[in-house]
């Protein structure tokens, strides 16, 4: 049945806008996630076509209005044209702020190039706030953080802050300590170390695994606040276990999916090529350890949640 399978498949990959509602009230109610980042590494916006990217967002946008705080939509994108392009749709539809990786094949050789980039995206929705999502690892584009924040108000006066996933939390404190005076919004993006980014000054975090570890992040956050580091301690540990154990099973956006749909019972999908799903062995392994954990509960299991196509 080689055709039917490869009809199957190429279906399988288009996009399920209708499972978004359902998606947004399991993060508020389940997770206590109230605050999303659309079409980013986990979304695969860059796997997206714009068309594709547009609709995304104007769903999240409407199934989240009054039950979300905020909705950011990433918007980097190769070509400046497509980048401003999505971040006008981004502010017609009313989402509330926009991020922009570094463009990674032609690449800016330095700071002042990125900005240059950066200024022409931001300036395409003037009264949005303005990210810059600094992923440098897939990005390829290792200008540090630091560097580009300094002075960059003056070039784009929407910029409203810095999505954060690299693990260099010199370059990260230095962010936070040199614009100190600034209400920048500084949100760390490595699930695993928040805890030491939440002592450098981090004021959020934005990442993957707060899709099923949302609630116990925020139990995380809850202790810091109380500063009760201790605390804090053992849920950053008991996170680390669980991402400890994937990362040496190979972990990246496929795995993120399969553990989503387990978790949520909401079928995500299978992950775009040049992605593949992951192993049913991955899914197996993961799934004994968020048990073992107390990750997942019986009750969570009910709908018997196996990955169905989208
Ligand atoms: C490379 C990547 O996907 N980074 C995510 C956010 O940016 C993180 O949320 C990680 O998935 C997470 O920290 C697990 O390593
Ligand atoms: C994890 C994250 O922040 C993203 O999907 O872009």
């Amino acid at each position: 049945m080689p055709k039917a399978q490869s009809g199957f498949k190429k279906l399988s990959r288009e996009i399920n806008l209708s499972v978004i509602g359902q998606y947004v009230d399991y993060l508020v109610e389940k997770q206590g996630v109230k605050n999303i980042f659309v079409n980013g590494t986990t979304g695969e916006g860059l796997s997206l076509s714009i068309s594709e990217r547009r609709r995304v967002a104007e769903e999240w946008v409407t199934k989240g209005r009054n039950k979300l705080d905020q909705v950011v939509i990433h918007v980097g994108a190769l070509s400046l044209k497509e980048s401003q392009e999505l971040a006008k749709h981004a502010a017609e539809i009313g989402a509330d702020g926009i991020a922009v990786i570094a463009p990674f094949f032609l690449k800016p050789q330095d700071k002042d190039d990125l900005i240059a980039f950066l200024k022409e995206v931001a300036a395409a929705a003037p009264a949005l706030p303005f990210y810059y999502y600094h992923i440098p690892a897939l990005t390829g584009v290792k200008i540090r953080a630091e560097e580009l924040l300094d002075g960059i108000q003056e070039k784009i006066p929407t910029f409203q802050g810095l999505k954060f996933s690299d693990t260099d939390l010199l370059d990260f404190g230095q962010c936070v300590d040199q614009n100190r005076q600034r209400q920048f919004a500084f949100l760390f993006g490595v699930d695993e170390q928040l805890l030491s980014a939440l002592v450098m000054g981090a004021t959020g975090a934005v990442g993957s695994t707060y899709n099923y570890l949302g609630q116990k992040t925020n139990q995380m956050l809850e202790a810091y606040e109380r500063k009760d580091l201790s605390s804090a301690l053992n849920y950053q540990f008991c996170i680390q276990r669980f991402i400890n154990f994937v990362v040496k099973l190979g972990f990246g956006v496929s795995q993120t999916k399969a553990i989503m749909t387990l978790v949520s019972g909401i079928p995500m999908g299978p992950p775009r090529l040049p992605l593949q799903r992951a192993s049913k062995e991955f899914i197996d392994n993961a799934e004994a350890k968020l048990k073992s954990l107390g990750f997942l509960s019986l009750t969570d299991l009910k709908n018997g949640n196996l990955e169905t196509s989208s």
